[in-house]
């Protein structure tokens, strides 16, 4: 995209909006105030002190990554039985959020599945794209056995730039607490706080099951919005489905480490920039996807810069304009939100001022390799999936 619109939206998908808000070194880019206050201070001015102060992030300057080696990601989610039995024996509720997005499920422990409920969880997640788990106990287990747990479903995600609780650096956070002016400065250069984008896709390997979990949260605001991009690809006619097809764009990391450099903040991984299908099939569902966004998208490989411009903005504007394929989740204390990040974008909502903590770890397992397969006339097979689950085909009462 076009220079300029790197700048601090760019920043917020990983929650650099957050990260910022805590910590001696850390002040928002583009805002003036300077955070010069601990969590742990904050806690004793506006606000009660984090409910898990084990979580809150130090940002660790002296260790440095190496780049990220290749490997071979096992996609769980073929393994699956569709119908979902272990995942979902002990569940009270499987509820829809939107027809063709996102479910809420009550009942079950995520922490307690077995081999076979995992998979389910990787194939039922990639099917619905989100999925809300309400009274969930990870946020409440050594931290340790929240890694152990999110490992199985790929091989864990260090991120170069967010701070980690102190000796866990593979857990992102994502931290806002008192005084943080982080919306202020961002509205002052934008009308609105959205920022769509799927994680990190300036990976080789970018994540696919990935995790979410609420340590405090606002009463009100702070919602997550989520973006069904196999829908988003499916509502678009045959012919222009065809267009997207066998083009590849440019995805960069190298604005997120930059705006943290320049924050004063860590780098952890010198950045990388990746070049992949902006259709992507996904492993387990076969459905195909739109994968690109406005956070770490740069270009279409051998388009003309105005030409990349127009397609992307339109893609953009699609993303966020599907309403109708979108879910958004509202978190309440003991949520696991677990999505697919190979067929979703999200964007935090920053729309809360009244000082409240908004806290929350992410596990980020990788996947394999984006990879494109060719289109084909009828893709409607995401939506008869779909209807499947919503039908409660998966064994499940709803
Ligand atoms: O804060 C949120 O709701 C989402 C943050 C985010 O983009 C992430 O953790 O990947
Ligand atoms: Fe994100």
């Amino acid at each position: 995209m076009a220079p300029g619109i790197v700048d601090p939206p760019q920043t917020a998908p990983t929650s650099d909006f957050a990260k910022a808000s805590v910590g001696p070194k850390e002040a928002f880019i583009g805002g003036p105030q300077v955070f010069n206050k601990t969590a742990e201070e904050q806690g004793t001015e506006k606000q009660p002190p984090a409910t898990h102060p084990k979580y809150l992030p130090v940002w660790d300057a002296d260790t440095i990554y190496p780049p990220l080696e290749p490997f071979t990601h096992y996609e769980h989610g073929k393994d699956a039985d569709p119908m979902s039995p272990e995942l979902f024996h002990e569940a009270t509720s499987v509820t829809e959020l939107t027809p063709s997005t996102g479910s809420e499920v009550r009942g079950i422990q995520l922490s307690a599945l077995t081999k076979q409920g995992k998979d389910q969880l990787a194939l039922f997640t990639a099917q619905r794209k989100v999925v809300v788990f309400r009274d969930q106990d990870l946020a409440d287990l050594p931290i340790r056995e929240a890694l152990d747990f999110g490992s199985y479903f790929g091989r864990l995600h260090i991120h170069p730039t967010s701070g980690a609780p102190k000796g866990y650096p593979e857990v992102h956070l994502v931290h806002r607490g008192a005084d943080d002016n982080t919306a202020m400065g961002l509205l002052k250069s934008r009308t609105n706080t959205v920022t769509w984008h799927s994680d990190v896709t300036y990976e080789n390997q970018p994540p696919g099951t990935s995790f979410l979990y609420v340590l405090d949260t606002p009463t009100a605001g702070g919602d997550t919005l989520f973006s069904n991009q196999a829908e988003a690809y499916n509502r678009l006619s045959p012919e222009f489905q065809k267009r997207l097809h066998g083009l590849r764009a440019l995805h960069s990391g190298h604005e997120q480490a930059q705006n943290s450099k320049s924050r004063g903040s860590i780098v952890r991984r010198e950045p990388v920039t990746s070049v992949h299908p902006v259709i992507r099939t996904h492993p387990a569902t076969g459905e195909k996807a739109i994968y690109v966004n406005p956070q770490f998208t740069r270009h279409i490989v051998g388009y003309k810069q105005e030409e990349s411009d127009f397609l992307l903005k339109f893609l953009y504007d699609h993303i966020a304009l599907g309403q109708d394929f979108q879910a958004r989740v509202k978190w309440a204390p003991r949520t696991v939100v677990v999505w697919d990040n190979r067929v979703t974008a999200h964007s935090a909502t920053l729309d809360w001022a009244n000082g409240q903590r908004r806290h929350l770890a992410r596990i980020t397992p990788q996947a394999e390799r984006p990879t494109e397969t060719s289109f084909e006339a009828h893709p409607e097979k995401g939506s008869e999936l779909t209807e499947n689950l919503v039908n409660g085909k998966n064994g499940v009462a709803t």
